[in-house]
Order: structure tokens, then sequence, then C-alpha cells
């Protein structure tokens, strides 16, 4: 191709960047660009009314969702425990190439969000302000909607349940299958559980598992996947990471976790977890994979708890 060619190319493309940003910044759609690491990266105007925020470079999507929470404003929260829906929300977040669902707003209006997500984990949030259409139907799609969330969530921590969690694990294998990625697969599990539970009761127990789902949650990008597998065992799934940066993140959870003081009635309980990891390989199943991290799980405990270990 010639220079001028090429020079004309990118002068064309310039312009067609610069007038997108421009209608985009004038639209009155809720436009929202956020990065892998869901720091918000760009938003429209209309999207910074309503969510009460700027792009400043830094501030994440879970940030902005609290600080709404604080101040009234951006979406309703319909849960008794801000903490536990936002859990959920941000387990199911970025999952998928694309969703789409109706969300209302504290200010009363009524969106229709689109989230669109490309290889590299950069979304785009796109919503229509619906208020003033069909408002027959509404409450059975929200129904429908509740239903759907509720089969992929842990009640109790609001994270992902056993199901979700295995069914991203599917999706992150069949990637590693055909060589489009990696998967590092944490198994987690809290130690001398029982102890906890008969000694300060079922009610401690319980909020002692939702500290460690918030830690778990805390230790995972929105790429990543976490979840609860049943009673005080939990996974972890890091998505395109090395050995050495798998290791590191259960190294800091597992840290984080030993700092922690769950129980604000009983400031000096401590609790820690063990970990047993493994690197997915081609041609493995689930049931393989789970076996491996359940081993080497299995050799954490038995070497003392409250460490890691990687499959043979
Ligand atoms: N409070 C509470 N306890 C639970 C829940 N699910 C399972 N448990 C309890 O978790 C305990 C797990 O005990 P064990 O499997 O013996 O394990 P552990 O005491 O953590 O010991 P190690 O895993 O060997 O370190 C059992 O007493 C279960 O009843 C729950 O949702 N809430």
């Amino acid at each position: 191709m010639d220079p001028a060619e090429l020079s004309r190319d990118d002068a064309e493309q310039a312009l067609i960047a610069q007038r997108l940003l421009a209608l985009h910044e004038a639209s009155p759609k809720l436009l929202a660009l956020f990065d892998n690491h869901d720091v918000l990266r760009f938003a429209n105007e209309a999207f910074c009314q309503s969510f009460d925020v700027q792009p400043d470079g830094c501030i994440t999507w879970l940030d902005m969702m609290r600080r709404n929470l604080a101040s009234g404003r951006g979406s309703k929260v319909n849960a008794p425990e801000p903490e536990t829906w936002l859990a959920g929300a941000a387990s199911r977040r970025g999952k998928q190439p694309f969703r789409a669902f109706e969300a209302d707003l504290i200010d009363g209006r009524w969106i229709w969000m689109t989230e669109t997500v490309d290889e590299q984990g950069w979304m785009l949030c796109s919503a229509s302000d619906i208020t003033a259409l069909k408002i027959e139907g509404r409450a059975l799609r929200q129904e429908r909607d509740r239903a759907l969330r509720a089969a992929q969530t842990d009640p109790m921590t609001g994270i992902s349940n056993r199901a979700h969690v295995l069914q991203q694990m599917q999706e992150q294998l069949s990637r590693v299958q055909i060589g489009a990625g990696q998967l590092a697969v944490a198994l987690l599990d809290l130690d001398h559980f029982k102890r906890i539970n008969d000694t300060l009761g079922h009610g401690a127990g319980d909020a002692v598992i939702c500290d460690f789902a918030r830690q778990l949650q805390a230790s995972s990008r929105r790429v990543d996947a976490c979840g609860r597998m049943g009673g005080e065992e939990f996974v972890l799934l890091l998505v395109d990471v090395s050995a050495e940066q798998a290791q590191a993140v259960v190294e800091r959870l597992l840290a984080r976790t030993r700092q922690a003081s769950p129980l604000a009635e009983q400031p000096s309980l401590h609790y820690t977890a063990s970990a047993g990891l493994t690197l997915a390989r081609p041609g493995d199943t689930i049931a393989e994979l789970c076996h491996r991290a359940d081993e080497a799980l299995y050799q954490a405990k038995a070497a003392g708890r409250d460490r890691w270990q990687w499959a043979d």
C-alpha cells in the first residue's frame, strides 16, 4: 500500500473515532467502557449523571456501585444485604460475550442494559431508558430474571454456586482445549471449621463462610470466577495466568484470610484456609481437573493446613 493511501486511511479512522466519541458523549443512552480490570475508562454524560461517577482512571465498577449504595444513586438494590447483592452481581458480570437485562434505577427509571465483552475482557455497557415502554409483563420478566439469578447463586454468600462455577470451568476448559487460553484452578477449604461451629455456634460459622466468600471475590478479576462448591469448600478459577501468578494470587488470599476478623463481637477470632492448585491441561475433563486440585488440597491439609499445594 502506498504511504499516501495509508495516511488517508489513518485520517479516515481518526475521523470515525472522533465522531463516534462525540456522538457517544452526546447520546441520551447511558454508555460506559470498562477495561479488563473493571476500571471505568470512558463514560458519557448520561452515564456519569445516572451513576454519579467520573472516569478518573482508577474507579472500578465495584467502587462505583458501593459509592452509589452510600449516596442513594444508581441501581436499585432489592436485597436486605447489599454486600451479598454486590457479590452476586459481580459473579455474573462479564462472564459471557454478551448479555442484556432490565434494571431499575433509584430515581425510578427503568433501563435496558446490554454488556458486550471482548476477548481481552474490555466491556461496553450501553443502556436505554425504557421507563415509557410497555410496562405489562415487566413483573413477569423480573421474576424470570430473579429465577435465573437464583439458579446461579449461592444464597448464603451471594457468590456463584457449584453449578454456575462448574459451568464457567467448562467454558474455560473449552478454551484450553483449542489452545485459546490457560486456566489455573484452586480448590479451597476452611481449616478446622467444625471447631468454629462447635465452639461459637452455626451463626458464627455462617459469618466466617461469608467472610471467606468476600476475600475470595476480592481475589478474582472479572475475567476469573469463584464460587462455593458446598459447605466450607470454594473454588477459584484464574484465567490466562502463569503458575507463578496463580500461586501469588492464592498466597495473597490465604494471607488476607489469616488477618481477617470476621466476627465483630469476637474480634480475636481468626481463621485460615488451605488450597490445592492445578493447571488445566488440554484433554482434561472437569472431573480430572477437580480430582487433581482435590488431591493437592488433601496434601496441603495433611502438611499442616493454612498453606497451598500444587498438584503433582
Ligand atoms: N455454619 C455452617 N457450617 C457448615 C455449613 N456447611 C457445612 N458446615 C460444617 O462444616 C464442617 C466441616 O467439617 P469437616 O469436614 O470435618 O472439616 P474441618 O473441621 O474444616 O476440618 P479440615 O477441613 O480437616 O481442616 C461440618 O461440621 C459441617 O457441618 C454451613 O453452611 N454453615
